[in-house]
């Protein structure tokens, strides 16, 4: 993708807070300070939180409070107004190779001359060898309950079997973190539900760090290891708290988060 912004400069003095990213391998993604102004608007006036390898968080955040404009500064589509995302102890300047993202709008986001198979091939051919990839593709596509719907194109599958697809191509990648816009926004409610379960499932089997960006706060309570609850615009991420959804099975260690820094209750304005 051509990045038609440009970043703001900065130093390694600037950001010791990267170091120590590097420091603790636990951290997967930090977020120092992350703003973003569309103009002279301001939406996010400095944004603070880390992500580490295996947790399942979800940002939850009123229409208009930049949950969008966060997830794609998070995933290097748009350069910040200031702060900075650190990836895997990197800041990022450009949507990273490692990290993979599932947008709401399946209808725009699968190519509509391609197969499902071809779909999900499609981010694979930079990173696995063609030998490796049928038995990848057909396992993933087994996991979102689309095994033997390969050969069918976008338009020949309804809006939740799409949603399927485009989940599918962000596993089949082996992305390091999987970031997901309020993916399941536009499809009906059954199948909202039975795509939710669908994520918790195929997290678990391929132990997939995944962000998961929603306004519907039963379900980032449902879903997430961890809730992080964004303030209106202009916005700050006024409050993280462990989910206590009982019964949660999770290949992360969220009972370890009250008591390090970025998990603990935190309020900022
Ligand atoms: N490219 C842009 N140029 C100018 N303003 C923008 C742009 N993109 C988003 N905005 C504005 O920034 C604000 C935040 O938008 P964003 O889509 O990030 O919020 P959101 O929390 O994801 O909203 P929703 O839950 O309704 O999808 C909105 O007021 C929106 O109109």
């Amino acid at each position: 993708m051509k990045m038609t912004e440009t970043y703001p400069q900065t130093t390694a003095q600037d950001k010791p807070e990267a170091d120590a990213a590097v420091a603790n391998p636990n951290v997967l993604l930090q977020l120092q300070g992350l703003q973003k102004n569309y103009g002279h608007v301001r939406i996010l006036a400095g944004v603070d939180f880390e992500i580490r390898k295996g947790e399942f968080v979800c940002v939850v955040g009123p229409s208009g409070s930049g949950k969008t404009t966060l997830l794609k500064c998070m995933a290097g589509l748009l350069a910040p107004s200031g702060g900075q995302t650190i990836f895997e102890g990197q800041p990022v300047t450009e949507p990273p190779a490692k990290l993979a993202v599932v947008f709401q709008d399946y209808s725009r986001s699968l190519l509509p001359w391609m197969t499902v198979w071809q779909n999900v091939e499609l981010p694979m051919k930079n990173k696995f060898a063609k030998a490796e990839r049928p038995a990848r593709i057909e396992s993933v596509l087994e996991a979102v309950g689309l095994g033997g719907k390969g050969n069918l194109y976008p338009w020949q599958m309804s809006g939740g079997m799409q949603q399927r697809a485009a989940i599918a191509r962000g596993l089949a990648y082996q992305p390091d973190v999987l970031l997901m816009d309020e993916p399941f926004a536009a499809v009906d409610a059954q199948t909202r539900i039975e795509l939710e379960d669908l994520v918790l499932r195929v997290r678990q089997e391929f132990d997939t760090t995944v962000v998961f960006v929603t306004h519907d706060i039963d379900e980032a309570v449902y879903l997430g290891d961890r809730v992080i609850v964004l303030s209106g615009a202009p916005t700050t991420s006024a409050a993280t708290s462990p989910s206590t959804y009982p019964g949660r099975v999770t290949s992360a260690t969220p009972n370890s988060c009250p008591s390090t820094p970025g998990c603990a209750p935190k309020y900022s304005n």
